[in-house]
């Protein structure tokens, strides 16, 4: 006894609090037991806790179920393994875990127990399988109550999210280092355990020897929360699969400091990334899931993006210049994720293109989803031929299924697989038992992770992502290409791809029209939605020039917009706006024709806006209408010039008549050859003939111009020029393209479907 008492190398206890919950459930207690399994009689003695809120009474049954549930690990036979479960059950216990005293009673009991059976504590295991929020309580807890002596290990496993940006990530790491210490920390990040399997497969060699065109990680998964899909898969996954696959790996794997100061090298290199970096989507039956999820009413909107591609460019010798596209999104046709690297190839085969030489090159580590059911790495013949490293966890494949993965058949690929794959929780538990840090992320990593993510994030929070359909019906509707260092979608997303049912299913969409933004819902939610874009624009404008100046349309379809901006009588800054005209009718202001009257009527008489921010054109000079030698374009330019900065006004208003005319801008109206005019004088083919109006270049200086189309007589024009690529002197609106500004289309259902 004393011989065997030893050779132990000390007693272990797990305690998994949240251990009746969903992961604990399907992952967590499979891991431990399959830790249990591979350590039994080497040395350590075990017990394990499973912690809840509910009281023993209640919350032992629970573990149990799930207990008996386990499945056994591959390697052990029927009969051994039922002896090691029995054992396994045996040693097992739940624990209410919901009070400091909770926490302490366990604690005593440890002591209890190692005191009773003459053991020596080789240390705690928490597994925090609970929301993140109570991270910092429970870790109070364990620090005020359940630590183990000094000579033994404390470690605490953490999910995430750590955060949501880089404060609220900082916010919790001080709270959490107030308690533990960061070696006592193990942050976990699964799909880091699924990639741990290539670790030992540099690509440096190959990335050295070969000249590396791109690089791609992608993944399509099934559940992120309201997080989105940046800060649930891309700040934490992905980020970590691109950083194992990417960074110095140093010459001994078991430096786990070198390992956590290569990583952090690697990503201190990356370059900055902002909207221009990246295209984000949102699942069409999202806005519906999030409504019945929150409890929200109808009119709730999120922009959380579900779909997002990023390219990202790092500034280190080895990779300069090559994109990496990482690529996420829920609802996507096909179940896959991999990290592929694609090679320049250099043979210029003029026949026989079937020839392997004539093939892609490339490097995919896969994870096993989609035709290829085990995770493994695939090199194209063409490339070079692996050597095996490390023979006894792998071995290479060689029958192949007649599929294609990216592109080439299995045959075109020499292909490794680990011998026994394991699952990744299973894996990281074994290295959270083993103290390999290595593999799971440092506070510093994950800091500067979110500083690399959050500038994104907070540039996309107004961004609306572009609505799919999700599935095969997405078609190239998320397709997105490199434009020098920036990416954009590679397809418009006209009126004819979205999904027709769309307008029954949510109230406001996105999409593209025209190559610009576009929003698209019924009528009233449309206006509202222009409104408070309206304000969020005239904010911005007062916010950094104390001014803003808004330059509006006349016609039948600003008729609703101006009403209900006259009901933001108190929340509009009316006091620091100025309104404009686009154009006006040659007649005076008084009659019902007159587009400063109906402005006049519909908005300026209900709000408080000082008398000298209203700037009508003046039409009727030295009582003439719209006489030449009156000069009253000159004078409206001259006014625009004195008030509006490099008069750019911040937010002109259109809209669309039938035959496409903007303004008072018609398919023969001759345009000034002083391409500085502002303001000119035109005729109409309708009446009244005679208008004054903004021109191309005034509205083309606008740092913001919406266009308002709504009702069903617009429906043909909308569709005609959705067809329409660029200019066409037939439709005078297609001359409207900011220079530097942003043009949005605000097209309601009616004008849109028709
Ligand atoms: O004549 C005009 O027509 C356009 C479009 O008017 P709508 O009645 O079809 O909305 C308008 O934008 C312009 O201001 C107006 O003078």
């Amino acid at each position: 006894d004393n011989h065997e008492a030893k050779k132990r190398l000390g007693h272990v206890t797990v305690v998994v609090v949240g251990g009746t919950g969903d992961l604990a459930r399907k992952y967590l207690w499979q891991g431990f037991f399959q830790l249990y399994a591979d350590q039994v009689g080497k040395g350590h003695t075990f017990s394990f806790y499973g912690g809840g809120l509910s009281p023993t009474e209640k919350g032992t049954p629970l573990l149990f179920g799930i207990l008996k549930e386990l499945a056994c690990p591959p390697e052990l036979s029927a009969e051994r393994c039922t002896l090691v479960k029995d054992q396994f059950l045996h040693l097992s216990k739940y624990h209410q875990l919901k009070t400091t005293e909770d926490y302490e009673k366990l604690s005593q009991q440890i002591k209890q127990q190692l005191g009773q059976e003459g053991m020596v504590e080789a240390g705690r295991l928490f597994y925090l399988s609970v929301p993140a929020f109570t991270y910092a309580d429970i870790a109070e807890k364990i620090n005020n109550t359940c630590r183990p002596p000094s000579d033994a290990w404390l470690r605490v496993v953490l999910e995430k999210p750590f955060g949501h940006d880089l404060y609220s990530a900082q916010a919790l790491d001080k709270k959490l280092s107030d308690q533990l210490k960061e070696k006592e920390m193990y942050r976990i990040d699964h799909y880091l355990g699924k990639f741990l399997c290539f670790r030992k497969k540099s690509l440096t060699k190959s990335a050295k020897e070969h000249h590396v065109l791109e690089i791609e990680i992608f993944c399509r998964i099934q559940f992120y929360d309201q997080y989105g899909v940046i800060r649930d898969v891309l700040q934490n996954h992905l980020t970590e699969v691109m950083t194992l696959m990417l960074m110095n790996l140093p010459a001994n794997l078991s430096n786990s400091m070198e390992i956590l100061q290569n990583k952090l090298n690697f990503l201190a290199s990356l370059q900055h990334v902002d909207n221009s970096n990246a295209v984000v989507g949102q699942y069409q039956a999202y806005n519906g899931e999030v409504q019945e999820e929150l409890n929200k009413t109808k009119d709730y909107f999120s922009l959380t993006p579900t779909f997002a591609g990023v390219v990202i460019h790092v500034d280190n010798v080895q990779y300069e210049g090559i994109p990496i596209f990482m690529t996420s999104g829920k609802a996507l046709d096909e179940r896959v994720s991999y990290a592929r690297v694609l090679f320049k190839n250099d043979v210029f085969c003029i026949q026989d293109p079937n020839n392997v030489q004539c093939k892609s090159k490339q490097i995919i580590f896969s994870l096993g989803h989609g035709n290829l059911q085990y995770p493994a790495i695939l090199i194209s013949k063409n490339l070079f031929k692996p050597e095996l490293v490390s023979s006894g966890d792998w071995k290479e494949v060689t029958e192949y299924k007649d599929v294609n993965v990216l592109g080439l058949p299995l045959s075109d690929y020499y292909i490794q697989s680990p011998v026994t794959p394991r699952e990744a929780y299973c894996e990281l538990i074994s290295h959270v038992f083993f103290g390999r840090k290595d593999s799971f992320i440092s506070a510093e990593g994950l800091l500067a992770s979110w500083a690399f993510w959050t500038p994104l994030l907070e540039g996309l929070s107004r961004v609306f992502p572009r609505v799919y359909p999700g599935g095969e019906a997405n078609g190239n509707l998320l397709n997105f290409q490199l434009q020098g260092h920036q990416v954009a979608f590679s397809h418009e997303a006209v009126v004819n791809v979205i999904n027709p049912g769309a307008k029954d299913n949510f109230q406001v969409m996105q999409g593209k029209y025209r190559s610009s933004e576009m929003v698209s819902a019924w009528a009233q939610e449309l206006v509202e939605r222009l409104a408070s874009d309206l304000l969020l624009a005239a904010e911005e404008a007062i916010r950094e020039e104390g001014q803003f100046h808004l330059a509006l349309s006349g016609g039948s379809s600003p008729v609703a917009l101006l009403r209900a901006l006259a009901l933001n009588l108190y929340t509009f800054p009316w006091r620091n706006t100025h309104i404009w005209q686009v154009d006006e009718r040659c007649v005076p202001h008084t009659e019902t024709g007159s587009n400063f009257r109906s402005i006049h009527d519909l908005l300026l008489q209900h709000i408080r806006i000082p008398y000298f921010n209203i700037h009508p054109m003046p039409v009727h000079l030295t009582q003439r209408l719209c006489v030449e030698e009156d000069g009253g374009p000159a004078l409206y330019e001259k006014e625009i010039n004195k008030h509006v900065n490099g008069s750019s006004f911040h937010y002109i208003l259109l809209g669309v008549g039938q035959d496409g005319h903007t303004a008072s801008l018609f398919q023969d109206t001759k345009l000034e050859n002083d391409e500085e005019r502002l303001a000119i004088l035109t005729e109409s083919p309708i009446k009244p003939h005679q208008r004054m109006s903004l021109t191309f270049t005034a509205i083309n200086r606008a740092r913001r111009v919406g266009v308002l189309i709504m009702g069903k007589s617009k429906h043909e024009l909308v569709s005609q020029l959705s067809r329409i690529k660029g200019e066409s002197s037939k439709y005078p609106i297609t001359k409207v393209q900011p220079k530097t500004g942003t043009l949005i289309w605000y097209i309601d259902y009616d004008a849109l479907l028709g």
